[in-house]
This record gives structure tokens, sequence and C-alpha cells, in this order.
């Protein structure tokens, strides 16, 4: 399955609809195999982002490939690259999953027989293969969003792409999708994941990138991006010293030093690194330490932070962008067949 193009190579992608700039100068590389989180708040163009690499919408500049193929010039390329498990329940509703499945896979151009066999193996990777005769509105929550996984995967994509995969789910089915995902990406699948659950992006990705306003406003490992915040660290004195002596002078990790009765606080980036050398300091000044505890930032801090408008009208109205997206939502036919119009299909 080795591919010598990254996953994704992205230049400059723009897109606009009508006075919208949805997507305003994406630049991003996924390299082959990784798992890659595309974080951003509600409008910031994550789902414009997918649908141009799966055909659905067509980019206003720039260029995007996958493994190397242009998403236009080599739209089958590319498609038959990519499996895509939608946020909405774009399924088919009236057939039984795994004719629904043999369908799809018959698009891509798999024989009957060979999509019979691949059906039942992705139905059984994802846990419901005793559910292969029910209509797909007969399932519950929980077992759609397995079956839009087997879906992506009946064509053994190289690049899944999980678009809030366990939006709305409960926490085991949750666990147990992240278990399954993992183990596509240990397999070597490239998987390019959005999500709102800042928790979701901190155990699954390699990397992540923050979008916001249709730009990339980072590229970072969730601990890179930690490390961007800043820490507290809190230190418990036996005694208070009368004065205090000057600590940690010119580390610039450090933003504040703050002391109230026995409690010494020092904000600073890095806290996990600056705490040693604190507690050495200390020590040399034989000032006793009864208890010390580092607050990191969370990814969630650091996220908001990114993301954050002043002028919050910025985003106002987007909250039903899935909405706006979703016109496919009750389509018979699954979202990348039924929507590739040679105009490129804007919406
Ligand atoms: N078909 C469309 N026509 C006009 N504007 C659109 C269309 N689709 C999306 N937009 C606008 O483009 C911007 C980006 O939307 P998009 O759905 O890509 O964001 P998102 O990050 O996926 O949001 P969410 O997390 O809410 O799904 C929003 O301002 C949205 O209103």
């Amino acid at each position: 399955m080795s591919q010598s193009s990254p996953a994704l190579t992205i230049e400059n992608l723009r897109k606009e609809y009508d006075d919208v700039t949805a997507l305003d100068g994406v630049s991003l590389t996924v390299p082959e195999g990784s798992f890659f989180g595309l974080l951003g708040p509600n409008g910031a163009g994550k789902t414009t982002f997918i649908n141009i690499l799966v055909g659905l919408v067509r980019k206003s500049g720039g260029t995007a490939r996958v493994f190397g193929h242009d998403v236009e010039a080599d739209y089958q390329q590319t498609r038959n690259a990519i499996g895509l498990a939608p946020q909405e329940f774009n399924v088919d509703r009236f057939f039984p999953i795994r004719e629904v499945l043999e369908h799809k896979a018959g698009y891509h151009g798999i024989p009957a027989e060979e999509a019979t066999a691949r059906a039942d193996e992705v139905l059984k990777q994802v846990g419901i293969y005793d559910k292969r005769d029910t209509r797909f509105d007969w399932l519950s929550g929980g077992m759609k969003r397995r079956f839009l996984l087997a879906r992506a995967l009946i064509t053994d994509p190289d690049l899944l792409i999980l678009d809030e995969p366990t939006a709305g789910v409960d926490v085991q089915l949750r666990r147990d999708l992240w278990e399954l995902v993992t183990d596509l990406n240990d397999q070597g699948k490239t998987i390019l994941l959005t999500t709102h659950y800042i928790e979701e992006a901190e155990r699954l990705c390699d990397e992540v990138a923050i979008l916001d306003s249709g730009q990339v406003r980072a590229v970072a490992t969730p601990d890179e991006l930690k490390n961007r915040g800043t820490d507290q660290i809190v230190v418990e004195l036996r005694e208070p010293p009368t004065t205090l002596p000057a600590l940690l002078a010119g580390d610039d990790r450090v933003e504040a030093i703050d002391r109230d009765g026995h409690q010494l606080t020092v904000t600073a980036r890095n806290g996990g690194l600056v705490a040693p050398q604190l507690v050495r300091e200390l020590d040399g000044e034989g000032i006793e330490i009864v208890d010390l505890e580092i607050t990191r930032t969370s990814l969630e801090e650091i996220f908001v932070e990114m993301t954050r408008h002043d002028d919050t009208a910025d985003n106002a109205g987007d909250d039903d962008s899935d909405g706006e997206n979703g016109g496919d939502n009750d389509t018979d036919e699954p979202l990348a067949e039924q929507q590739v119009a040679p105009d490129g299909g804007q919406r």
C-alpha cells in the first residue's frame, strides 16, 4: 500500500462561497501513515476542506493533492484512495446494510463476489456483522456510526477521513471507535480526523492543525501545542521565608512568581522542566518544600486561546453549518457518488 508522496499536499487552498471565504490560503502536508487531526471551531472550514478532497466542492484557488494525485485533474485516483466517514448519516436507508456496502464496492469497480466478501469483512471489523441484513434506519445511533466507518473501509482506502466520527456517541462506543481507528492507523492507513473533542485529538493524533476562519493557525503535535501555554507550579513551603530570594533569575520561560503565605506560585512555560530547577534553588536557600503541584495548560485552553475572537460575530450563525453542508443528509446514494458534478458541484 505504500505510496511515495505525502498523503496530503495542500498549497494555498482557497474557497469562496459568494461573499463567504471558507478557506483562506490553507497550506498543509500530511505524511503518509500519520494520524492527523483537523481542529477548529464551527465554521472554521473543516467540512469545506474535506469536501474539496473528495470532489464535492470545487476549490477557488490553490492546489490539493492526495498521494500526489491532483484532486480535480486526477479525480478518480484521488477518490479511490480515500474512504470518507462523513458527519451526516447520508445512507440509503431502505436496503440491508450489507447490500449498501456491496453497491458502494460496485461503484468502485470491485467485482460482485469480492464485494460480498469485503462487505462481510468490514462489518466484522466494526462489530456489526450480526446486523448485516438490517436496514440502516433500524440501527441504533452507535451502530450507524460504526456502519459509516465500515462503508469508508469497503474500498480498503489508504487515506481514511473521519469527520467527527464520535459526535453524539456514548463513552463506551467512543472508546471502541478509538481503538478501532488506532488499529487501522497501526496497519498503515493515514487518518485525517476532524473533531470537537480535544481529548480525542490529544489521544489519537500525532499531529494537529488548528484551523480558524479558513486559516491554519498552527500545525504541531498535541504536546508541542501544550508547551506553548503556561503552566502553574504551586509549591507549599514549610515556613514562609521572611524575604524571598531571587528565584529562577534570567529564565525566560518564567512569567510570574507570586507568594501568598506558605504558598509560592510560579507561572511558566514548560513547567515540568522549570520545576526541578525551582526545587534545587529553594533547596540551596534552605527553604523546605512540603508539597509541589504542576498544573499544565490543557490543549483545550490553548485551542480556545488560539481561536478566540474578540468579535464573536465572525462565527455567529455558523452553528447550523452542519445543516448547510448536510443538504446531502437524506440522499439515497453514498455522498461521494451522488454529488460529483462536472462543474465541481458548488452547492
Ligand atoms: N454551500 C455553502 N454555501 C455558502 N457558504 C457555505 C457553504 N458551506 C459552508 N459555507 C460557509 O463556509 C464557512 C466554513 O464552513 P464549514 O462547514 O466548512 O466549516 P466547519 O469547520 O466544517 O464547521 P462545523 O464544525 O460547524 O461543521 C462557514 O462560514 C459556512 O457558513
